[in-house]
């Protein structure tokens, strides 16, 4: 059974700066044991914080493979990807350092997001099994317990086969978007959850408890090794 914890911050810089302290010991362990590692980043504004703290870590990153945990299915270049913010905050820093695997982006030749979402799938040709995929998936989390592009009550929660996904009708906007599932971050050694914020204090309560990940999905974020939650004192206020 991985092992839960959750730690309670006096505001947004110093979660995040312990958040990626977090993400900085797991990565170098696993480049210590095996010469390797992977990391799956996250878009919204804790995730986003946090991976600006990374920026200054002392991390070998020619030797990390970087993910994005979701990302939404606009032109490149779209102010709206999350990737753009993780690159002024971190990639265009790191350089070609890490290696980064980019989701697809809309464009004229590729306009449907489950053919984009196969495309990436095939691209990435991940192992079958129950085998760790990332070392650290990093998540940020909606009030209503999102993460990555995974939304309550929707096809990509109830998803138990695939690792990625295309996603339409995103109840929040923009409306297709590509993402890992649930059973891709259950492959992560080391999930780490970070959130801020009385808006969010029931879903860090539903998700730390373990609920239905269905109407929680948070719920269902578990790393094979241990599960995080990096928060501020407003969002630990229902636990
Ligand atoms: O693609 C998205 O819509 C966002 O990236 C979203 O998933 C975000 O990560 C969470 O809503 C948490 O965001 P905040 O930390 O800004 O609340």
């Amino acid at each position: 059974m991985s092992d839960i914890r959750h730690h309670v911050h006096p505001d947004l810089d110093s979660l995040a700066t312990s958040a990626a302290m977090e993400v900085t010991t797991h990565l170098n362990e696993r480049i210590a044991e095996s010469g390797r590692a992977v990391l799956s980043l996250t878009g919204g504004s804790a995730g986003v914080k946090t991976a600006a703290a990374l920026a200054t870590a002392e991390i070998e990153w020619e030797r990390v493979t970087i993910y994005f945990g979701d990302e939404r299915f606009v032109a490149a270049g779209d102010p709206e990807r999350n990737d753009g913010q993780l690159d002024e905050v971190l990639l265009d820093i790191l350089g070609e350092r890490p290696t980064i695997h980019r989701w697809p982006t809309l464009s004229a030749e590729n306009t449907d997001v489950f053919a984009a979402a196969k495309e990436f799938r095939e691209a990435q040709s991940l192992p079958p099994g129950d085998a760790p995929l990332f070392d650290v998936t990093l998540l940020g989390m909606g009030p209503e317990g999102h993460i990555d592009s995974i939304f309550p009550d929707t096809p990509a929660v109830s998803e138990t086969e695939e690792l990625i996904m295309g996603v339409r009708d995103c109840p929040k906007p923009p409306p297709e978007r590509l993402t890992f599932t649930l059973p891709a971050i259950r492959r992560s050694r080391h999930v780490i959850v970070v959130a801020t914020g009385d808006g969010k204090a029931e879903a860090v309560a539903r998700g730390i408890e373990g609920t239905d990940p269905q109407q929680w999905p948070v719920a269902g974020a578990r790393g094979l090794e241990s599960t995080t939650f990096h928060l501020d004192g407003p969002a630990a206020s229902m636990m």
